[in-house]
């Protein structure tokens, strides 16, 4: 097995991940949810051939698709905003980390089965749930949105300036819609400085040399498992930001790259900045916050966050 962790020899592999680096290991989990056609064939008679067709058929990844299925996102935000609001009202710590969870899942689940993963027991979503693709898709998506919250309760300054940039652009009378997005250079910086310092795979996710090859010098045989420690590379105060852009790679990169990359942008970005906006954020009272990691199926915080809330929009902002 290599792993690569100096950026230059990072970017050497990465260049070449498309011609020798295109399979995953045989237990890479999510990652066997490959999406290009050419992938799909190479697992076409596996259980997960099913789900697969269904994605490519909708092409529900894509732009269309996201674009499609904004009233989705919309209506679950609202929901967790009310949850949240509910609980600012009564003076009570808002779980977080769960209350992400259930929004996340049910913004993807709708998206992949037309139906709310929470809300039923069919068979197909229990198939979804065996498939890892709330993995690839929620535990990511989740914990760079809880990341960002938590560094933004460690400094305050940053959630000002944040506050500061929404009143301007938003302003206090209504909720952040995602075309507001665009017009938000603050939060997408904070957002890409997570991915940095927090990136959700922190090897990115495996891959195997399809042929023996050579890479920087160095002679790796056919059947080499590859990781590019991309936690590492985020964290080296070598690194010149006016490189070769493979210094931030948090969606892995070439034909492999994450299947689900703009959705998890845009997932990020929308709830962070509606709850930000939405919300003063600070610990409970004579809590100190914790920001040990654990890794599962993504690199999390090892203890979810929680944090009392103040609504900072009128009342009709929190409705589903
Ligand atoms: C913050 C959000 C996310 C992050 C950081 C992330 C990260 C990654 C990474 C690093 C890979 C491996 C790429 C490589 O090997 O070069 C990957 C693969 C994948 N991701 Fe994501 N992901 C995110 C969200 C999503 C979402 C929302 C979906 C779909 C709903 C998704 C679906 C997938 C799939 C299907 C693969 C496998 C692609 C393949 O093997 O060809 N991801 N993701």
């Amino acid at each position: 097995m290599v792993v690569v962790s100096a950026p230059d020899a990072a970017c050497a592999f990465l260049k070449t991940l498309d011609i020798n680096f295109s399979n995953r290991p045989s237990n890479a989990g999510a990652t066997h949810l490959a999406y290009n056609a050419q992938d799909m064939a190479f697992i076409k008679h596996g259980p997960r051939w099913k789900l697969l067709r269904k994605l490519s058929n909708l092409h529900m990844l894509g732009g269309k698709a996201l674009n499609d299925w904004a009233h989705v996102r919309v209506s679950e935000l609202g929901h967790m905003l009310q949850a949240m609001h509910e609980s600012s009202i009564q003076n009570e710590p808002v779980a977080v980390t769960e209350m992400l969870n259930y929004a996340m899942a049910n913004m993807i689940g709708q998206v992949m089965l037309s139906k709310c993963v929470f809300a039923t027991k069919g068979s197909e979503s229990n198939l979804f749930k065996d498939m890892n693709m709330f993995t690839a898709g929620t535990d990511t998506s989740l914990s760079t949105t809880e990341w960002a919250l938590a560094e933004m309760i460690k400094n305050p300054s940053i959630l000002k300036r944040a506050h500061e940039e929404m009143d301007l652009v938003i302003g206090p009378d209504r909720r952040l819609l995602e075309s507001d997005l665009p017009k938000l250079p603050y939060l997408q910086a904070i957002c890409k400085e997570t991915f940095r310092l927090h990136p959700p795979t922190p090897l990115n996710l495996p891959r195997v040399s399809t042929e023996a090859c050579q890479v920087n010098g160095y002679h790796i045989p056919k059947n080499t498992r590859l990781s590019v420690n991309v936690w590492g590379i985020g964290r080296d105060p070598e690194i010149d930001p006016r490189g070769n852009d493979f210094e931030l790679t948090p969606f892995g990169a070439g034909r492999r790259i994450c299947a689900g990359t703009r959705m998890g942008i845009v997932l990020v970005e929308y709830i962070l900045g509606t709850l930000v906006h939405s919300f003063d954020w600070r610990l409970p009272e004579g809590t100190n916050l914790n920001m040990d990691e654990t890794f599962g199926q993504a690199l999390r915080k090892a203890v979810p966050l929680s944090a009392m809330i103040t609504a900072r929009l009128p009342l009709n902002a929190y409705a589903p």
